[in-house]
């Protein structure tokens, strides 16, 4: 195929490639980096639609793509150039993911190319984008991907374009029966969810179907959130339902005596502290955000100024597994740890691909030095809720075993009477609750009511 020089690009594409280039040199989030870039190159609407669907496509789908694009190449991708490789990868996602058709992907692809590498490598992309043209992804997969016979876990790994080490924590997690549902729901970017913070604002308020199990939140079928007047004025916020009902079943659990003092150990950037402190206004109590960093602690101080500051007693920039509280002193607690987010996948791109098992050694620890701190601050009677947004259960079950055995003090308790509307939803642990994105349309949220008896 022959160009003629000076072809113009199609700024979608360029704008795409951009995205690509940005996640993967400058470690950005494809969910903070599009936004700008779009902007930048003045794209909405449906051109926005198209952009957004087309990076956040294709480094979701990442690793089917690069193992389609490994047999159509006779040399190893690390030695293909990085910026022609992204311009592939988007080739590729327009020809096996979307319904672009074949002449349009790849003489786009040419062209951005030619326009931003050299004229040779226009070629180059030319001939690897007309092999993967050949086969549709249901053959492709079948011709690169381990057989499920041989290798039930490495092919999911190839055809849901999950790291390996993913697939088998997700695997122990979920059974083998619903990994590969689960996998899937992965690669479905979810609609956004609204929620009407109580007491300021109403579900009727807000566009949207109700969702099924929070009563404060509606799903949105398209359209700019910001847009709506209630999230403008920080009544409304988006919020994964999930996320709802951890704050929902928090402020539900029973506590004996005194509910005033309410803390959120890891508030940042303050989606649930803004729940609760809504739930909490509402009867008398006051909730204090605890944040370790700075920029995550002021978010956490706009949401309250956003919402009046009804409900929040203040907000602390400090390190949670030293809680500048007194033993005993809280009535209900937060602790809603920083973890993989291996939960949360449908929402971040990229976040499969940065996560390491050294990461997950290392927030394990963190995790059970943080709730052993929140045992010691909770007072008897009242109540501790210990969430992740993660359903791997070195951070869900054996986090909360292991310090139910050094703390006798702390025993754990039933917290699925608090959320009576969702089914399907018994966790690891005896009385914990696991969310699933293919089951209930949520993130894999976890969660587990601790209480102390002395
Ligand atoms: C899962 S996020 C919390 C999300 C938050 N609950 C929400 O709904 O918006 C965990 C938070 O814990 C914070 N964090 C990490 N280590 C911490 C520590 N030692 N003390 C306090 N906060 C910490 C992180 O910066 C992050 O903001």
């Amino acid at each position: 195929m022959s160009r003629p020089r000076g072809r113009r690009v199609d700024p979608a594409r360029a704008a795409a490639l951009e995205v690509l280039r940005a996640v993967r040199a400058e470690d950005g989030y494809t969910n903070l980096v599009l936004p700008a870039v779009l902007s930048q190159h003045g794209l909405t609407g449906r051109d926005a639609a198209f952009v957004t669907e087309l990076a956040a496509g294709t480094v979701r789908r990442q690793a089917t793509y690069d193992a389609v694009l490994a047999a159509c190449i006779d040399r190893p991708l690390r030695k293909v150039e990085t910026a022609v490789l992204d311009a592939l990868r988007l080739g590729t996602h327009q020809l096996l993911g979307m319904r672009v058709p074949a002449h349009a992907a790849i003489s786009t692809t040419v062209d951005l190319v030619r326009a931003k590498v050299s004229q040779g490598a226009g070629g180059f992309a030319n001939a690897v984008l007309r092999k993967v043209s050949a086969r549709d992804l249901a053959a492709w997969i079948d011709e690169v991907a381990p057989s499920s016979d041989a290798d039930a876990h490495g092919h999911l790994a190839v055809a849901e374009s999950h790291p390996r080490w993913v697939v088998d924590a997700l695997a122990s997690a979920v059974g083998e029966d619903e990994l590969a549902a689960l996998l899937a729901a992965d690669n479905v970017p979810p609609r956004v969810t609204l929620v009407a913070r109580p007491g300021r604002a109403t579900r009727d308020e807000l566009p949207g179907t109700p969702t099924p199990y929070s009563p404060y939140g509606v799903t949105l079928e398209g359209g700019d959130p910001a847009a709506v007047p209630a999230v403008a004025e920080g009544r409304a916020g988006v919020q994964d339902e999930g996320s709802q009902l951890v704050a929902l079943a928090l402020a539900a659990a029973p506590v004996e005596g005194r509910d005033e003092r309410w803390v959120d150990l890891c508030a940042g950037p303050g989606g649930k502290a803004s729940l609760l402190a809504a739930l909490a206004a509402e009867r008398g109590a006051a909730l204090t955000g605890v944040e370790l960093h700075h920029h995550r602690a002021r978010l956490v101080a706009r949401a309250a100024s956003s919402g009046g500051g009804a409900g929040f007693a203040g907000v602390v920039q400090a390190d949670a597994t030293r809680a500048p509280y007194a033993d005993a002193s809280a009535d209900r607690i937060l602790l809603d740890a920083p973890c993989t987010g291996l939960g949360a996948l449908r929402r971040r791109p990229e976040a499969r691909w940065r996560r390491t098992p050294g990461d997950l050694a290392e927030l394990v620890a963190l995790q059970r030095t943080l709730l052993a701190e929140a045992g010691r601050v909770l007072r008897p009677g009242g109540a501790l809720l210990y969430a992740t947004c993660s359903p791997v259960l070195a951070e869900t079950a054996e986090v909360v075993t292991a310090v139910l055995g050094d703390h006798p003090e702390l025993r754990l308790d039933d917290v699925r009477p608090h959320l009576p509307a969702v089914p399907d939803a018994d966790g690891p642990l005896p009385g914990s609750v696991q969310l699933w994105p293919h089951r209930h349309a949520t993130d894999a949220m976890f969660l587990a009511l601790l209480r102390r008896t002395s």
